[in-house]
């Protein structure tokens, strides 16, 4: 494909910026007053049973307003229109029929298929991986419901209390987020989920003041099993526990990995019959689905665990199946091209006013950043464009004592999605908290788009018995600072009724599908992560370095820049000093 910035619609886009350009969000909505309707769109996912049945039926809506974005029909016409030209419904078609489209590392991409509940074959080179992937499902059934059930039990015959999953990025970063989404279901309270990811000591040691040997079952979370954080915190954990059971024999009871290297697993002394596997179609940043969701399982149960299933399939039936302009992904990912790209915004803030949302956006982080942060298109060039956002953001209403200062007041461009629920599990006060937030969600996107004009500050400050006799000097003082210039977009995602299992695989399935869509349309491949190795190698060669016995023979380190050098002597002189 040409760049992306040689397509005919790019250029039709670059012209239409112009104009676009000056658009006013209270002009467009005082133009056409039925505006959310024709922007709005409402997608009603039907819950199809998993294969076990579910206790917990339940339907979902997403309702995705984009009605406040500077985009007028004409835009969005062009934006799918890029996507066409982009070839995005062709390559979602290779990617759902399992062809290799993350070419530099020869991989299929099929995410889609460890939610693929129904029986419908999907191929990778060639196979049909749904048996397989059904046949770990079982596992993960069989295993978290005796862990649940108690019928699993220790080395002493004692229940497992805790469940401690050692991983980090996409082995680590979604189980934490969805255990901490879905903490309403963990209703076993004898039940408790840890996530240790960091090498710093400190996450381990913490952690395992909180466990006992003989009620503890460590999951080790590695797709390649040899991430140097995780082996590490790993083979700590097992000292820790052999510490106290002395046995080996005792390891069958308290390990489990989750990996697709059996052979390293084995290595590590973990038994085949206590190991999850999963596939290199398989993204780390996408594989909460697979084997690395058992700590879900576990935590709240595995009919949970398969409701979030066939939400994220009921997404991928729609992303596959809806022509883009009704398409919600590739809505999200135009809109989100269209500021990136067009009008130089950097980020994207990610505001779900959902506290067990509260590590979504730190979850898209990797989710989006590793997949887009590319700076080579598929055929080898440099970009001329922009490509993947940073990507933060908090809970509502935290985040507006933190930061809404500068979204609402400063000098960058943060589009925003925010997202919420209709119903709350903890309807506190007879549902007085959730209006008070639900009226914040309301409010902020609104107060983004109309701002504040300095006329309406003035007739405030009339209004205010603390300056209404002020002079005109005291007045400019300080009305300027108080002015809102607003025309900021944003998104608004409201899921009706609840934060169900369900709804989550959805919301999650609609912003990888977006992530999809945006790297197609930058012509960038999304599903490699060579730009994470580098670091990697030089942290291996100066970890050596760091040796230092006695300041009798402390020779300086001298092999790096002098800025390296200089840390790495400082913190050897002090390792050699020690500490009184
Ligand atoms: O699951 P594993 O193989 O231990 O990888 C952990 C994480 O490390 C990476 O940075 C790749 O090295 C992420 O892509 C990945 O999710």
């Amino acid at each position: 494909m040409v760049s992306a910035t040689q397509l005919p619609a790019w250029k039709a886009l670059q012209e239409h910026y112009e104009t676009a350009k000056d658009l006013k969000l209270t002009d467009l909505f005082a133009q056409d007053p039925n505006r959310f309707k024709t922007f709005a769109r409402q997608l009603h996912l039907n819950f199809q049973p998993p294969r076990g049945g579910n206790t917990n039926p339940h339907d979902a809506n997403l309702l995705l307003d984009v009605s406040k974005n500077l985009i007028t029909d004409e835009t969005l016409s062009l934006l799918f229109q890029l996507a066409r030209e982009a070839k995005v419904e062709e390559w979602r078609d290779k990617m759902f029929a399992g062809e290799p489209i993350n070419f530099t590392e020869q991989r299929s991409v099929l995410h889609v298929a460890l939610r693929n509940l129904p029986d419908t074959p999907i191929y990778a080179e060639g196979q049909n991986v749904v048996p397989e992937v059904h046949a770990v499902l079982d596992h993960m059934r069989e295993t978290s419901e005796a862990i649940r059930s108690g019928s699993w039990t220790g080395y002493t015959g004692e229940r497992i209390t805790d469940v401690v999953n050692i991983g980090i990025g996409g082995s680590d970063l979604g189980p934490v987020m969805v255990t901490e989404a879905l903490a309403h279901y963990a209703d076993d309270s004898r039940l408790r989920a840890h996530f240790v990811s960091n090498i710093d000591g400190t996450h381990l040691a913490e952690t395992l003041k909180k466990c006992r040997p003989e009620s503890t079952l460590f999951i080790v979370a590695s797709k390649t099993f040899t991430t140097q954080e995780t082996i590490t915190n790993a083979h700590s954990a097992r000292r820790w526990f052999l510490d106290h059971a002395k046995d080996e024999a005792h390891i069958a009871k308290h390990f489990v990995a989750l990996s697709t290297n059996t052979a390293k697993v084995t290595e590590f002394g973990i038994a085949k019959e206590n190991m999850f596997q999963f596939w290199d179609w398989v993204g780390g940043r996408y594989s909460l689905w697979s084997a690395i969701g058992l700590s879900i399982a576990i935590y709240v149960g595995f009919d949970k665990f398969e409701s979030l299933l066939a939400g994220g399939h009921a997404m991928d039936q729609h992303f596959r199946n809806t022509p883009l302009e009704e398409n919600l992904p590739a809505l999200l990912a135009v809109i989100g091209v269209w500021y990136n790209d067009f009008f130089g915004a950097q980020s994207v803030a990610l505001l779900p006013y959902d506290q067990y949302l509260s590590r979504f956006a730190a979850y898209f982080q990797q989710g989006d950043m590793e997949s887009n942060g590319k700076f080579v298109t598929r055929d080898g060039q440099e970009v001329d464009y922009q490509t993947g956002p940073i990507i933060w953001g908090e809970p509502g209403t935290n985040g507006q004592h933190a930061f809404y200062q500068l979204i609402h007041q400063g000098t960058k461009l943060i589009p925003a999605d925010f997202i919420a629920t209709t119903h709350s599990f903890n309807p506190i006060g007879n549902g007085e908290h959730h209006d008070i937030l639900l009226s914040n969600y309301f409010a902020q996107p609104e107060a983004l788009m109309r701002g504040k004009s300095a006329d309406q500050v003035r007739a405030e400050l009339q209004r205010d018995p603390a300056s209404a006799n002020w002079d005109a000097e005291q007045v400019q003082r300080v009305l300027p600072h108080k002015v809102f210039k607003g025309n900021r977009p944003t998104n608004s995602l409201l899921i009706d009724p609840y934060l169900h299992p369900f709804a989550l695989g959805a919301l999650i399935a609609l912003y990888e599908h977006k992530i999809f869509v945006q790297g197609i349309i930058w012509n960038i491949n999304s599903f490699d992560q060579w730009g994470v190795e580098l670091g990697k190698q030089l942290a291996k060669k100066i970890l050596p370095e760091l040796a230092v016995d006695t300041a009798a023979d402390f020779k300086p380190v001298t092999s790096h820049d002098s800025s390296t050098n200089g840390l790495i002597n400082y913190y050897r002189q002090a390792k050699v000093r020690g500490h009184l």
